[in-house]
């Protein structure tokens, strides 16, 4: 099976002097190296916790948070060929672009409602315009990572959520299935390195064997090269590496050199690898450092300081070999010249190929089967709609059975200010938290270029707004059902829905500016307490100029509240031309004089205002919230890529 992936192409690595420099603190993260990595090899990067083998592979691929770190070298991939025809298409020697590398990252990130299958097409159909050529090719890609993988048989189980754990995964892939799908994602594209964080976290040794031999497979198969950072492989993995970089902690280098020669290089300084011992475990051994005992905390920086000194003198007699090579060899000399000319002419590859209605057709697509078949959530979604519908009929629903009276005015405020609450937290909440969830794979993608924020958003908005708003519609029906509220069904399920649309967006807005779903959770939901604080109405009544005491940016939050906009509106479908009886009419407080819905609307502030008015508002609100989200995907998709 692997066969069809050989092609007659070899993707040599090439870096030279990359380091990484935190600004802040003023110092090297990861000193500077240079290694070439010979096409088919995987390379293992070893080293204690916190050395930075993470941000190496980072700094490799050029995904390094630009806002905190720094990186400074060469990558390279120089390409050998054996096909004449291929040879003048591509550069022997040219930059390595994203778009060349498979990135896994230490956490598989997926949409947990669709099946293996989808997710790989999905990637393919981002990937690949949809004219025959094309799809062949793809197709033929796709078939051949699913048999390199193993994953056949698992094509059409769904994904899962590995976070939900128990009984709601027993259907989802496990931890080692879930990688190797990562790699199969990854590897869908033409790609030319693969770079793998930590891949056998969370596996079992058997697992963890597996996908490192899955991948140094690949590597061999398709003639391209693997770096894999491993915090404490077994000796099993070990042997599949064909070189080692040892990372010492603060990035400073040790060795970096075939797996087999690392032994006998230690040995001459005077480090034995014990027999019969696990040399990955014998080599961070060398490099870490007892943080427990001062004593032995001297030894070992006196030691990794003596190994470091050791790798500097072998680099530079490396390098002078390499350059004596070159200057002595004129063939050489002038193949090279030739391809450090290509690297600065190589321009940088758009993988953009579908056009931006195709792009937004893929992802409302895999929007619809995410949110559409998360059959449990929808289901209880509709029952918190049931039952909150009935509560809050029994709480308010007496004072407003028989004719209409200047008592249940009060009830009539609270339950449709509390109605609008319910829908706009739910949907908020909600939001939040899908975007969350969506973050990782959405920022790897759009890293690899696959589409931008504004398609991502719109497609949001295609797939998810009417299905949340669908939800306001069932609640606002049963609410008028149970309850005896003056306001047509028609103008309820309307506002209640503009209010879900209008938090769906507010999700989406503050979704996009946060980094993480936690921090967009710890943003929203503080949000939406002032939003609901501030657009509140006091049903004891309110004077027209209430705001100005209020500072201007709580203005400005009131102003933005679309719950005050839903409320307001609510308040006028009910309470316009509604004739109120004087059967227990309040005896103090700016309601006890009311007859008519008018004379409430004037008490409330609201005489000026109509239903249309407040759903105007709403409609202005979302329209903002979704510029807003569509810009911060923008200005902060760099940022937060890291
Ligand atoms: N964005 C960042 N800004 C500043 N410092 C960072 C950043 N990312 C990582 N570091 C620092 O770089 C160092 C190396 O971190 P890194 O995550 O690369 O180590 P690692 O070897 O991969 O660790 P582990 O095996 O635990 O994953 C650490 O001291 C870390 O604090």
């Amino acid at each position: 099976e692997l066969n069809e992936f050989r092609d007659s192409t070899s993707h040599n690595l090439r870096w030279k002097k990359v380091s990484v420099y935190n600004p802040r603190q003023k110092k090297n993260i990861i000193e500077p190296t240079s290694y070439n990595l010979l096409s088919g090899h995987t390379l293992g990067i070893l080293g204690p916790s916190g050395s930075g083998k993470s941000t190496f592979l980072t700094a490799l691929a050029g995904i390094l948070p630009s806002s905190t770190l720094t990186s400074s070298g060469d990558v390279t991939i120089y390409t050998s060929q054996n096909n004449d025809q291929n040879n003048a298409k591509t550069p022997p020697l040219r930059h390595l672009q994203l778009a060349d590398v498979a990135f896994l990252a230490q956490d598989d990130s997926f949409f947990s409602m669709l099946t293996v299958r989808e997710t790989l097409e999905t990637e393919e159909e981002l990937q690949f315009k949809r004219n025959k050529d094309y799809r062949k090719i793809a197709e033929k890609n796709r078939r051949n990572v699913i048999n390199a993988l193993g994953l056949n048989k698992l094509l059409n189980r769904r994904v899962g959520d590995r976070r939900l754990g128990g009984t709601t995964n027993q259907n989802g892939l496990s931890g080692g299935e879930r990688r190797r799908l990562s790699v199969a994602v990854e590897m869908i594209g033409d790609v030319k390195v693969i770079l793998a964080d930590e891949p056998t976290t969370g596996l079992d040794s058997s697992q963890a064997q597996k996908v490192v031999h899955k991948i140094a497979d690949i590597a061999k198969t398709k003639g391209i090269t693997a770096i894999l950072a491993l915090h404490a492989p077994r000796g099993s993995i070990y042997e599949l590496l064909d070189d080692v970089f040892l990372l010492a902690p603060n990035g400073i280098p040790i060795f970096i050199g075939p797996a087999a020669s690392a032994c006998q290089y230690f040995a001459r300084l005077g480090h034995k690898c014990p027999p019969n011992s696990n040399i990955a475990e014998f080599l961070i051994d060398l490099v870490s450092v007892d943080t427990e005992d001062e004593e032995q905390a001297t030894t070992d920086l006196a030691r990794i300081q003596e190994l470091a000194v050791a790798f500097r003198k072998e680099e530079a007699r490396r390098q002078g070999k390499e350059e004596a090579r070159r200057q002595g060899n004129e063939k050489g000399e002038t193949r090279e010249e030739g391809a450090e000319a290509c690297v600065t002419k190589h321009k940088h590859r758009s993988r953009r190929r579908l056009s931006f209605l195709k792009r937004v057709a893929v992802l409302v697509k895999r929007s619809f089967r995410q949110n559409f078949r998360d059959t449990a959530v929808n289901g209880l979604r509709l029952g918190a709609c049931g039952i909150l519908s009935f509560v809050f009929s029994a709480i308010f629903g007496e004072n407003l059975k028989g004719e209409p009276t200047a008592k249940s005015v009060a009830d009539r405020t609270a339950l449709l200010s509390y109605a609008v609450i319910n829908m706009a937290m739910m949907s908020l909440m909600k939001t939040l938290d899908l975007f969350g969830k969506e973050k990782p794979v959405v920022m790897r993608e759009r890293m690899r270029g696959h589409y931008g924020g504004t398609e991502y958003i719109v497609a949001k908005v295609i797939a998810e707004v009417p299905l949340d708003a669908s939800f306001s519609i069932v609640f606002a029906t049963l609410l008028k059902k149970y309850t005896n509220l003056n306001v047509p069904t028609t103008r309820l399920a309307a506002t209640l829905g503009m209010t879900t649309i209008c938090t769906d967006l507010l999700g989406f807005a503050v979704g996009s500016v946060c980094s993480t779903g936690d921090a967009a959770l710890a943003v929203g939901t503080p949000l939406m307490i002032i939003y609901m604080v501030l657009g509140i109405i006091n049903p004891a009544g309110a004077t027209k100029n209430g705001n100005d005491s209020l500072p201007w940016f709580l203005k400005l939050l009131k102003y933005a509240s679309p719950i005050r906009w839903a409320i307001e509106s609510l308040c006028c479908a009910e309470f316009r031309g509604l004739k109120l009886s004087r059967k227990g009419r309040p005896s103090m407080g700016a309601l006890a004089l009311v007859n008519s819905g008018d004379q409430v609307l004037e008490a409330l502030g609201l005489g000026d205002k109509e239903w249309i008015s407040g759903i105007k508002k709403l409609a202005k609100l979302g329209g903002i919230e979704l510029l807003i989200s569509i810009c911060a995907q923008h200005i902060f998709a760099t940022t937060h890529s890291g």
